[in-house]
């Protein structure tokens, strides 16, 4: 068989295994590394669609670079990585465009141009993608966007430094949402706001997920989070994704990080927190 032609029935057959087994994102055989240093190796991981996956590791385990890896922003030494059935290795910019247009992503930070207002902002991949979409549509989409993040409208003309951290975090939303995206990245979205801040965002990510349908891919150390609205769980631990599952499934693994992350004090409080919860909704 020629190379293109075993390259079309790989690329069928990924195709039909995401749609019998409703997969947004399949990384297979991943390895990236800095020179010496191997970050990943043989890395596999399934994401489904419409669910939330939070992604945790202890620090340096390679999380950011595994969404970069996805995204296109890094270019692996091996592996596969196919986003709604479609390579993403080795695509040519404007032939990746159409699943680029899919995703949303909300950096770590927030990443918000300090120059342009909160609605530029969400703005600016408007303007990139869609080019021809005018002016007054452009203002009433951002305007749009900004609202269901629940920012205020009057955050619109606001510069970055003028705003909150957790104000920052949702302006960094908006714009992940802005071309209504099917699949959005957060990378660690609750880091540096206080818990009440935290939990809002949370509720306000959980909303927006059952709401649009979203398959969220998110990247977090924090217990609330995993614990209030990821519906399984990727563990990154030597080079690999070492389980993944509810937390419960990964409570009955006997892997010391996974034991000592979940059974921790902090794992616990958060457990408490969680059953806290449920009996008052009871
Ligand atoms: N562009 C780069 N050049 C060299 N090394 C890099 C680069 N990007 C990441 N690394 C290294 O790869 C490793 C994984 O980094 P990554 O940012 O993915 O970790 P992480 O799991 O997201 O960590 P944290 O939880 O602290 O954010 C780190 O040791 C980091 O120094």
């Amino acid at each position: 068989m020629a190379p293109e032609e075993e390259i079309a029935e790989e690329e069928a057959r990924v195709e039909k295994a995401v749609e019998r087994d409703g997969i947004a994102i399949s990384v297979r055989n991943l390895k990236n590394s800095f020179g010496e240093q191997v970050v990943h190796e043989g890395l596999n991981l399934d994401v489904r669609k419409g669910e939330i996956l939070g992604v945790v590791g202890g620090s340096g385990t390679g999380k950011s670079v595994l969404m970069r890896s996805i995204i296109g922003l890094q270019t692996p030494d091996e592996g596969e990585v196919h986003v709604f059935g479609e390579s993403m290795i080795g695509r040519l910019d404007d032939e990746a465009l159409a699943i680029r247009k899919r995703w949303g992503v909300l950096f770590q930070g927030g990443a918000l141009f300090s120059t342009l207002t909160v609605a530029e902002n969400v703005e600016v991949p408007i303007r990139e993608y869609y080019p021809n979409i005018g002016p007054k549509l452009r203002d009433e989409i951002a305007a749009y966007k900004i609202r269901m993040t629940g920012l205020p409208a009057e955050a619109g003309p606001k510069y970055p430094a003028e705003l909150s951290g957790g104000m920052k975090k949702r302006a960094g939303l908006a714009r992940a949402l802005a071309l209504d995206p099917d699949l959005l990245f957060l990378d660690e979205p609750t880091a540096g706001l206080d818990p009440i801040g935290a939990a809002a965002f949370d509720d306000q990510t959980r909303k927006l997920q059952q709401t649009l349908g979203l398959t969220v891919f998110l990247i977090t150390h924090d217990l609330d989070t995993l614990y209030s609205i990821c519906d399984r769980v990727a563990v990154l631990a030597d080079r690999k994704v070492t389980a993944v599952g509810t937390i419960d499934e990964l409570l009955a693994t006997d892997h010391p990080w996974i034991q000592e992350y979940f059974n921790g004090p902090r794992g616990r409080a958060a457990t408490a927190a969680v059953a806290r919860e449920k009996d008052k909704r009871r």
